[in-house]
């Protein structure tokens, strides 16, 4: 099956978009991607519904109307700009997630805006969404789902255990897969999100690109202790992150170059932490999404994980490997195969997911 997958993560960098050819437990073929952004304007509007969210757990009915409506239009426009590429193809199915804005499962809560009709009718296309739902209805953490795709990629890339995938996103999770292939997960804390929020609070950009900022700063120690001494690192996984679960003010007082500087060790610790839990330790860690573009944090991550590599060495697209996965567990769910495990997001058993929206339109893709 062609499949268009959608992400749009915790960073609010935009959506990506990835195209896949699987059954949901090969994979066949990766197509072309894309990365449509958010204009400043959409990125403001979708940030402000967010933090509404975060702080009463529901926004502005007018304000929500309109952050569902940038989410969806900027599906829809990274759908055509990437169907317009050559190599596409025509896809016969969409994996979308949505847009986060409050992910709570100690209150079994976890909303994604944007909404899968309209995108399923605009396009043509039957669309895959609300996946997080049924794995948190069973009383699973909602997250995170991508392990499944992890394993199919260790697979394609002709690697066998022990060892790690590494997302560094706005937050920040793993999968590893043991020698004798089990499958373990967990969010690990922050990745770039604080990172991100830092730069942004003090007008400095969107992100620190390169790393610049924190490779001129030094790391606060008691900064960093207090930040390490969060009850969520005491937690046994599985377990899952809000992007702001960690109180930002904590580095207010700090220089920014100290505040990154700071932050990135707090990205690479919190993740030795999560890695702590597992029974062996990983031989390589295979690095994906956007902190891996920033050589302080690698260098951070090489320094309490051993070796870590990009997922681009392997030929594969880290920027795109959550867009191809959310394709992937589009197409386990409509064969109705199991996309959670117990040991990735605390479902009692494995659990499929995903709710099918059929197009009431002809397909155009
Ligand atoms: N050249 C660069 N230098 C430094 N950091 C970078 C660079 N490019 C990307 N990043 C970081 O990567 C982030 C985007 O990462 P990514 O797209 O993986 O996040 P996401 O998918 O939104 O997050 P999540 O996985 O939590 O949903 C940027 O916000 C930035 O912090
Ligand atoms: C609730 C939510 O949107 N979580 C994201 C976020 O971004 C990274 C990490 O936190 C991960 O748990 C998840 O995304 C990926 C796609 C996942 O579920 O595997």
């Amino acid at each position: 099956m062609r499949i268009l997958g959608f992400m749009s993560g915790t960073s609010l960098d935009g959506v990506d978009a990835a195209i896949l050819s699987s059954d949901g437990e090969e994979i066949h073929d990766f197509g072309p991607t894309h990365l449509t952004s958010f204009s400043t304007e959409e990125r403001a509007i979708v940030k402000e519904a967010t933090e509404q969210f975060v702080a009463t757990g529901t926004a502005e009915s007018k304000l929500l109307e309109e952050a569902d409506d940038i989410i969806v239009d900027a599906h829809v426009r990274c759908a055509r700009e990437l169907l317009s590429k050559s190599g596409a193809g025509t896809i016969e199915l969409i994996g979308y997630h949505g847009q986060t804005v409050l992910h709570r499962p100690d209150r079994g809560l976890t909303i994604q805006i944007g909404d899968p009709k309209k995108i399923a009718n605009t396009l043509g296309v039957d669309v895959v969404a609300d996946v997080r739902q049924a794995d948190m209805a069973v009383g699973g953490e909602g997250a995170p789902l991508v392990p499944i795709y992890h394993a199919a990629l260790a697979q394609k890339i002709g690697k066998s255990g022990p060892i790690a995938f590494l997302n560094v996103g706005g937050v920040a999770n793993f999968t590893f897969i043991g020698s004798d292939k089990e499958i373990i997960a967990l969010d690990t804390g922050p990745g770039n999100g604080m990172l991100d929020l830092t730069v942004q609070k003090r007008g400095l950009g969107r992100y620190d690109d390169g790393g610049a900022l924190a490779a001129s700063g030094e790391i606060n120690q008691t900064v960093l202790s207090h930040l390490l001494a969060h009850p969520y690192f005491e937690r046994e996984g599985p377990k899952s992150l809000d992007r702001y679960d960690f109180p930002l003010d904590i580095v207010n007082d700090l220089s920014a170059a100290d505040a990154a500087a700071t932050l990135v060790a707090f990205t690479a610790r919190s993740v030795a932490l999560g890695a702590q839990q597992l029974p062996e330790r990983p031989a390589l860690w295979i690095i994906c999404g956007g902190g891996r573009h920033n050589p302080v944090i690698m260098e951070a991550l090489r320094e309490v994980l051993g070796d870590c590599e990009s997922a681009d060495d392997f030929g594969l697209r880290g920027d795109f490997i959550e867009a191809e996965a959310i394709g992937f567990i589009a197409a386990r769910s409509v064969r109705g195969l199991p996309v959670t495990f117990p040991k990735t997001t605390g479902a009692p058993r494995p659990t499929a997911a995903g709710k099918l929206y059929k197009a009431q339109t002809a397909t155009v893709a």
